[in-house]
């Protein structure tokens, strides 16, 4: 039997007085799925993960979570756990009195001292949230998302602000929220991190999805690109190539290994070394620059 899904969404819209803002939205996330909704600025994604929320009345159409509406504050909010932007901790708290408020706020059962070695903030437990600075805000807001290890956890631009070392924290601290089950919402403007971790990936522009679906299957709509450089007098390419602005040299490909193929046999024949070579298949970013402005 396949379960109902987590959250489900059918034909959303919004509306901000004559602007409409969501137009006919339909998406599902399934349990264990970490379901990245993305899109170009202003394209609609904090309106329709608002409303996902509950904090926010639909113009339009339905949406369920755990299939209940959002808006049933009592039944489903204790289910989720969100990290907002910025939680708005009060500045006069100590982190850990933070903490405990994030239990009784959610009324999810925790430990502290639990959730402030997850989010590697023990050592500050005494500290006021006033003289955090800006990674280890970052931090206790994802505390909220931790605390009680909930059912449904939506993160919002997660990793912004946080060095090397925290953002591979918190990856691993999501890896193992949704090794016990967790689904996972996130928005980000880092793209490759929704690369190398989204299920599926929802792209939206003005309002509605521009596309959805695996990586995979967003990245293949574009052919995979190679560049190098050439050194001055060299013969003409056997392939279809552009130049950049910066002189290199632009090849794009549906067939990566046997371009290669032929191209490093040239390469070879002719003695030439092709400098700054980089092949690679098409990332999100290429996806989100060729919507252009549509
Ligand atoms: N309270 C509001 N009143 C009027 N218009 C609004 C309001 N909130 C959002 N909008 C408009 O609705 C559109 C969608 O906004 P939203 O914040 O949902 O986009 P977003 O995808 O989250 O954008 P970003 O990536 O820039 O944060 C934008 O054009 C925005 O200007």
């Amino acid at each position: 039997m396949t379960s109902t899904p987590v959250i489900d969404v059918e034909r959303l819209n919004l509306s901000y007085g004559d602007f409409h803002a969501v137009k006919d939205l339909s998406f599902q996330v399934r349990k264990g799925e970490l379901y990245a909704l993305l899109g170009t600025n202003g394209a609609g994604k904090t309106s329709t993960l608002e409303t996902v929320e509950g904090h926010r009345a639909a113009t339009s159409g339905t949406v369920r979570v755990f299939g209940q509406s959002p808006r049933d504050r009592r039944s489903v909010r204790p289910r989720m756990g969100i990290m907002l932007q910025e939680s708005g901790f009060s500045p006069d708290l100590t982190v850990k009195e933070s903490v405990r408020m994030i239990g009784t706020l959610s009324r999810r059962r925790d430990r502290v001292e639990r959730v402030l070695d997850v989010v590697d903030l023990t050592h500050k437990a005494g500290t006021k949230v006033s003289q955090l600075s800006g990674g280890e805000k970052r931090r206790l807001d994802f505390a909220t998302a931790v605390y009680g290890k909930p059912e449904l956890i939506f993160l919002d631009e997660p990793t912004t602000g946080l060095d090397i070392q925290s953002r591979d924290a918190l990856w691993d601290a999501v890896d193992k929220l949704r090794e016990d089950g967790s689904t996972i919402v996130l928005t980000t403007h880092y793209l490759e991190e929704a690369q190398a971790r989204a299920d599926r990936v929802g792209l939206m522009h003005k309002g509605a999805f521009h596309q959805e679906g695996t990586v995979a299957e967003l990245t293949r709509t574009l052919p995979a690109v190679i560049r190098f450089s050439l050194p001055a007098g060299a013969p003409a390419l056997p392939l279809r190539a552009a130049r950049e602005s910066d002189g290199r040299v632009l090849i794009e490909s549906f067939g990566l290994q046997e371009t290669l193929y032929a191209l490093l046999d040239w390469a070879h024949a002719n003695g030439l070394e092709l400098r700054e070579l980089e092949a690679g298949p098409t990332r999100l970013d290429d996806v989100f620059r060729a919507i252009g402005d549509d």
